[in-house]
């Protein structure tokens, strides 16, 4: 880690505080001016008690001077009591904003990011400062600490002429060595700090498939108990066998500096003995000597150690600025901004190919596609054919590879992004739901009393019976994971306020990734019957393994693997005997068996 690297993420830090939390800096500047010099009291005392008593004071000079000791004392003791409480109250405050800037991040970087793993890494590092607020406090400790060492410099330096000038390169050779012995040890210990994250990561993990309600059904089916009980056991090993590492070094440090600064110690006694038998110095000049070389020391360890933990931490500190400062190339592009952003607008699909960045197998192979402004698409195909990855391309989550995505014919890179993702509601098959209220769910806003527009849509997805008989109604917590009196919907209803989510936005282009594939053959009829009203207006995409959503579809767009292969209305596709017309018979012959009585 280079000097200039602390320079720029203290000053990164610092410009954070200076526009979060200025009275930081108020109370840090009291502390440090007290802790500076509080030391100094005692010993600016003992001299001129000494002195005095020596030059044969009066005895009320002797009171004046202990009464002025003992304000000054009081005076600065308390402040740096309460300074010291409230830098640490106010460090931990700057974990908002931090908390705040990391989220943004995270969500504003780029999607095809979630996958890489050594971005996965670089994001655990910087939460890591987050996550463990003891280091930002001890790193604004450690600067603190910087100061009052070199602000005990200079009142030493003033001092300095009763300081044996070898006692100082003593203790200056002396830090140096255990400066130089604690950061070796901790640099190697930060290394093993980093490798053991991932592993820490995978408990989480672990820990999560054995608690978490997502995992419970499918934990408990197939008897995982031993199976997860195992991956944790084995992971703690590793783990412990790092932290065993790291208590070794540690130990090792430690060991070694306690003798180097025994030594030191020995010497300067003898020195200053050899000094008052040898030299004629006074009991009264070896006691300030004594003092002002122990703060010498004292200081010079402060400094050092204030110093190391700048350092360690700021590896740390560096992996959040890193994190924070990654660049998201799919949001840093264009900056045309959609006109008319109400309105369906043409897309258009031109020679797309694409393949995964982990992956160079292409998955779109050379795209040309039009959906005109209201028109209704329906994308089918096998798994794996490539439709939820096209849909990803229009959704900017990933960059195409070669060819480009128009938008009412410019290419949507060259619009600005957020102004892009307005015009698309998009709900894909692994849509979340998040534990928070229904209303929350839907609109992501805080509540709001008769938001007609949310009963409309609950209405129109059939969810308004379900939710009024709830107790708390739209304001009912989703899940149970916070609240004893959240609720656990079905896969369908989840889907249908996924829907409601969807159109909340208002935006002229739905995308529905498999929307009937929760639903039973009756819902997913009245579904599409609904749904036919809805995009009145609005261009729709469809990706549906079931081609009764061909009832509503303008177009039908077929994908095989990664190629379309049949285009056309559902009238033209069956004139030809190709996968669509397959499908269709194949589905319809399902329908007819199901359906009718035996
Ligand atoms: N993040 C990814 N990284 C690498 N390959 C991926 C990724 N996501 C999907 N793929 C691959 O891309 C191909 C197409 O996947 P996609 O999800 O687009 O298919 P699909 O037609 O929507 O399938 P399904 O009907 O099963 O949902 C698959 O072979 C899949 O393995």
């Amino acid at each position: 880690m280079s000097n200039a690297n602390i320079m720029k993420n203290l000053l990164s830090l610092f410009k954070l505080v200076f526009k979060n939390n200025k009275t930081y800096l108020i109370i840090s500047f009291f502390f440090i001016i007290s802790s500076a010099v509080l030391p100094f009291i005692n010993i600016i005392y003992f001299k001129y008690l000494f002195d005095a008593i020596s030059f044969h004071y009066s005895f009320s000079y002797i009171i004046k001077i202990t009464i002025y000791m003992l304000i000054v004392y009081l005076i600065t003791t308390n402040v740096q009591i309460y300074t010291k409480s409230a830098t640490t109250l106010h460090s931990k405050w700057l974990l908002i904003p931090m908390t705040s800037m990391f989220c943004k991040k995270s969500i504003e970087m780029d999607y095809q990011f979630t996958e890489d793993q050594s971005v996965i890494q670089e994001m655990d590092r910087a939460k890591y400062v987050l996550a463990n607020g003891d280091n930002l406090e001890m790193y604004l400790d450690a600067v603190n600490g910087l100061f009052i060492s070199i602000i005990q410099f200079a009142i030493i330096a003033f001092l300095a002429n009763v300081v044996n000038p070898f006692i100082i390169v003593l203790i200056l050779a002396v830090s140096i060595i255990n400066t130089v012995i604690s950061s070796k040890i901790r640099k190697k210990n930060y290394q093993i700090h980093r490798e053991s994250l991932p592993v820490d990561y995978k408990w989480r993990y672990i820990i999560k498939l054995a608690t978490d309600i997502k995992y419970a059904k499918e934990v408990r089916l197939f008897g995982l108990k031993n199976f997860i009980s195992h991956k944790g056991d084995k992971n703690r090993e590793e783990y412990l066998s790092l932290v065993k590492i790291i208590n070794k070094n540690e130990k090792k440090g430690f060991l070694a500096t306690i003798g180097t600064s025994i030594v030191q110690e020995i010497v300067v006694l003898i020195i200053l003995v050899y000094m008052v038998i040898f030299k004629n110095l006074t009991i009264g000049n070896f006691n300030v000597l004594m003092n002002v070389t122990r703060q010498f020391t004292e200081s010079f360890k402060k400094f050092f150690e204030c110093f190391l933990n700048l350092y360690t931490i700021n590896n740390y500190l560096n992996d959040f600025f890193l994190f924070l400062n990654r660049k998201s190339q799919l949001r840093e592009t264009g900056n045309l901004k959609i006109e008319l952003e109400d309105k369906p607008g043409k897309i258009e699909f031109k020679d797309v190919s694409f393949h995964y960045p982990n992956d160079p197998r292409l998955i779109i192979k050379n795209i040309n596609l039009t959906i005109e402004p209201g028109e209704c698409l329906v994308i089918v195909g096998e798994n794996g054919a490539g439709k939820t990855t096209l849909i990803k391309l229009l959704m900017r989550l990933y960059d195409v590879t070669s060819g480009s995505i128009l938008y009412n014919g410019k290419n949507i890179k060259e619009y600005d992004y957020d102004s892009y993702m307005k015009i698309l509601s998009t709900v894909f098959q692994d849509y979340i739901m998040f534990s928070t209220s229904i209303y929350e769910n839907i609109t992501f806003k805080e509540w709001l009393e008769n938001d007609y527009d949310v009963k409309f849509l609950l209405e129109q997805n059939q969810l308004i019976e379900k939710v009024e008989s709830l107790p708390y109604k739209e304001q009912t917590i989703l899940t149970r994971r916070f609240e004893d009196d959240g609720i656990e919907l079905s896969g369908g209803q989840s889907q249908r306020i996924a829907f409601c989510r969807a159109m909340y936005r208002k935006s002229p282009t739905l995308i529905l990734d498999e929307p009937s594939a929760s639903l039973s053959p009756i819902a997913e009829n009245e579904m599409y019957v609904q749904f036919s009203k809805i995009i009145r207006n609005k261009t729709s995409i469809f990706i549906s393994h079931r081609l009764s959503s061909s009832s509503i579809s303008d177009k039908i767009c077929v994908l095989d693997d990664g190629e379309i292969v049949e285009y056309g209305t559902h009238n033209e596709l069956m004139g030809i005997d190709g996968i669509y017309k397959n499908m269709y018979q194949l589905q319809s012959q399902y329908y007819k068996e199901v359906v009718s009585p035996a």
